[in-house]
């Protein structure tokens, strides 16, 4: 059987039919059975300028690329499959494309047809070439965008770009300019010229694509060899994947662009896979750069490593849980999933079901409740989904003398979360010592003793009735598993994996730092400070997670437009966000490879105008071939998200809303802004972004003064997790006064 090597050309593979897809698949799966089979004619090429480039029969009227490269070891050869072309087109290309293992950085190339080699590398492919020469500063690099920052020979030398591609990129005269090359170069040469606009060193850009050997090309090695050996490389598996088998095969080929994740990681995103961290890990970033992907694959590689390793995979509640194991699914079907909690597998599950699980677990939970509620429950009671009701009862049959404005729900919910579960308060007088760190309330002695005394009576009334919240779970779970371990009894999990993190409270941490015991890889964490929605910034060394030095960032965004990125990302301007290390967070490094249009920002003359206006950019979209489920109005409330499905439908356009089922095929999707956190759209529209709904009036009315500024925050959050939902285009709409976040 031959090695099968596929080369990421989605673009060319995007074009294809499914029926010629269906063939390529076919013709594929031939080659790798007996590349000598007739039916596939593989050919060299008379005249080629690359003597290992093939081409091979798909059907009449489509011929395949490929490159055969002969292992001296190995008696099979290595076929890398480049694309699938009709039958003249392919010849043409086919003569003038070519492998080279650049002489700089040691990545393996692959061009089709495209550049003119004849006269820029001479008449016989050679595979290794020396740099080219470092000309002096051309005129129109001394007026191009990057020339004040880099010269030629940065860009040629050092990073190793293409002659002809640095020039383009040193002569471009804008970022945009500048993006739209990178958007077209290949594989890693793309990411780098992206990575150059943002500003970054020549250090840290071939740091950040693996090119740390000082001489990346084996000359003692033949060119054959030379080539395999590139394959391995990080930046080179932006471009090749090996195909293991032909299950993977099958995902490669029929899975196109949409499941590239799957199988060309950036090296940054490889790294943070495949590397060991000596306890808990950080990775940061803007919204779309692939942390979820990142969190998938580690999952994955963990249990190859380890069969027996127990693995939990968490985020924020059970819709994206739901994705996490789809995608975990996606991209390996064998991967072992287990549903019992500390069973060998990965357990995927939201985190409150997690907290369940945990406390479902429990040896003995009379001791842990006495700990964290001060009083001793022998069995478990039913979860409490929504604490508000109790709050407000609490507040109005107490006389707690407390300041009206601290007595809104929210408010004694987060003190009740972050201040009294979190340190396991169970006395006033521990109450009136608490810390309360990142509370932006101060309370003076006389307020926390009115506080306790609504606490109490809350504590009472879920005694009375049998209930705990999710919150309350949590922490019960986390104690119980912190005493059991006290007492040598062993951790529920070996690596903890968790999503989403920047919108977790107190007690997810304390449960997460309980389910693992500190070490190697224990926990990975994935966040991304600008998307808190809910609750506030935590401290993560108050629960015993250490990550400092362990805590990096990925930049490049997969998912949506270099156009629609910077709308998003204006969004944030202006306002301050800190990480879960208190640093600031930065967007300036922030880049998209893809380009688009420009966002659509729609005034409305009045709110029918607006859903008459939505509801025709919604039709257009439809007539012009858009899948309708991957079209999504967002929403800032749920009354709008009611209003928009029923006057959709009511256009003649069949609209659903997701809450908490799954979104529905050949329906548009409305959705509110906060269930869209993690999901993706190809069409987005958000609708209701006037100064009423966005910040929303309504909830910062329900918080105290001190606590604006943070609540303020997390609505511009909302916004901007909204508007980098959107894979492709993007409109905004309103009627009234547009709001002051866009700027
Ligand atoms: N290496 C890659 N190649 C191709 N597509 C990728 C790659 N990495 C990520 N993507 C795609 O980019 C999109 C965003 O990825 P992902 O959801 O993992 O990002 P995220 O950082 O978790 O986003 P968010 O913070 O917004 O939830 C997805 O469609 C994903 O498939």
């Amino acid at each position: 059987m031959a090695n099968l090597v596929i080369a990421s050309n989605t673009k060319a593979m995007k074009k294809l039919d499914k029926s010629i897809k269906d063939k390529v698949w076919k013709f594929i799966e031939k080659l790798a059975a007996d590349h000598t089979a007739p039916g596939i004619h593989i050919e060299p090429m008379q005249g080629a300028v690359d003597p290992r480039v093939r081409t091979g029969r798909v059907d009449m009227n489509f011929r395949a690329i490929l490159f055969k490269v002969d292992d001296k070891l190995g008696d099979e050869p290595t076929f890398i499959y480049m694309g699938t072309w009709p039958h003249d087109e392919a010849n043409k290309l086919a003569e003038r494309s070519r492998l080279r293992v650049n002489p700089i950085n040691g990545v393996l190339e692959g061009v089709i047809g495209d550049l003119d080699v004849e006269e820029h590398r001479g008449a016989q492919a050679s595979l290794r070439e020396t740099p080219a020469e470092s000309a002096p500063v051309s005129p129109s690099e001394a007026t191009g965008y990057l020339a004040a920052r880099f010269s030629r020979a940065d860009l040629i030398d050092r990073l190793g770009l293409d002659s002809e591609l640095s020039e383009r990129a040193l002569s471009a005269p804008d970022e945009d300019t500048l993006v739209d090359i990178a958007a077209n170069a290949i594989g890693w040469q793309g990411s780098a010229l992206l990575d150059l606009a943002t500003g970054l060193h020549i250090d840290t850009i071939r740091e950040k694509h693996g090119f740390t050997d000082d001489s990346p090309v084996d000359e003692t090695l033949d060119q054959d060899e030379q080539i395999l050996k590139a394959l391995e490389r990080p930046a080179s598996k932006m471009q090749f994947t090996f195909v293991e088998d032909d299950d993977e095969l099958r995902r490669v080929i029929e899975g196109g662009d949409f499941t590239a994740w799957r199988t060309f990681l950036h090296p940054e995103q490889r790294k943070y896979v495949d590397k060991d961290y000596n306890g808990a890990f950080r990775l940061s970033g803007g919204a779309g750069t692939g942390k979820t992907v990142v969190a998938i694959h580690r999952a994955r590689r963990l249990a190859e490593a380890n069969p027996d390793a127990r693995i939990v995979l968490t985020t924020y509640n059970k819709t994206l849980a739901a994705d996490l194991r789809a995608s975990l699914k996606t991209l390996d079907p064998d991967v072992p999933i287990t549903d019992r909690l500390g069973a060998p597998g990965v357990y995927v599950s939201g985190i409150d079901a997690l907290g369940n699980a945990a406390l479902q677990q429990a040896d003995d939970i009379a001791e842990a409740a006495e700990a964290v509620l001060g009083y001793r429950i022998t069995e478990l009671t039913h979860n409490r989904t929504n604490s508000d009701k109790v709050w407000r009862d609490v507040v109005q049959t107490v006389d707690s003398g407390l300041d009206p404005k601290l007595t809104s729900p929210g408010f004694l919910e987060d003190e009740y979360v972050s201040v009294v579960l979190a340190n396991r308060v169970t006395t006033l007088q521990q109450y009136a010592k608490a810390s309360r760190p990142g509370r932006g309330v101060r309370l003076s002695r006389p307020q926390r003793i009115a506080v306790w005394k609504l606490v109490e009576a809350y504590r009472r009334q879920s005694r009375m009735d049998g209930s705990l919240s999710f919150p309350e779970v949590l922490a019960l779970a986390a104690e119980s598993l912190r005493l059991r371990t006290d007492d040598g009894g062993a951790f529920v999990a070996d690596h903890v994996l968790v999503d989403e993190a920047q919108d977790l409270h107190a007690t997810h941490w304390a449960l997460l730092r309980a389910l693992v015991r500190e070490g190697q890889n224990d926990l990975f964490i994935a966040e991304d400070s600008h998307q808190r929605i809910y609750g506030r910034p935590i401290v993560l060394s108050r629960f015993g997670i250490k990550i400092v030095g362990r805590s990096r960032r990925l930049t490049l965004n997969y998912r949506t437009t270099a156009q629609n990125l910077g709308f998003a990302v204006s969004i944030l301007a202006g306002a301050e966000y800190q990480d879960l290390e208190q640093v600031e967070e930065s967007t300036a490094d922030y880049r998209s490879a893809r380009l688009g249009p420009d966002p659509v920002l729609l005034e409305c003359e009045s709110a029918a105008d607006e859903l008459d206006r939505v509801a025709d950019q919604v039709r257009l979209w439809i007539d012009a071939g858009v899948a309708p489920s991957t079209i999504a109005v967002l929403t800032r409330g749920q009354t709008d998200r009611s209003q928009f499905v029923r006057a959709l439908g009511e256009r003649g356009l069949d609209a659903r809303a997701l809450d908490n089922n799954p979104a529905s095929a050949g329906y548009v999707q409305v959705l509110t802004m906060h269930r869209s956190k993690g999901m993706e759209f190809s069409r987005v529209v958000l609708v209701g972004i006037d100064d009423a709904h966005v910040p929303s009036v309504a909830t910062l009315r329900s918080v105290p003064e001190e606590d604006q500024a943070e609540a303020l925050l997390r609505e511009r959050s909302l916004l901007y997790v909204a508007a980098s939902r959107a894979r492709d285009e993007l409109v905004v709409t309103w009627s009234g006064k547009k709001s002051t976040m866009l700027g």
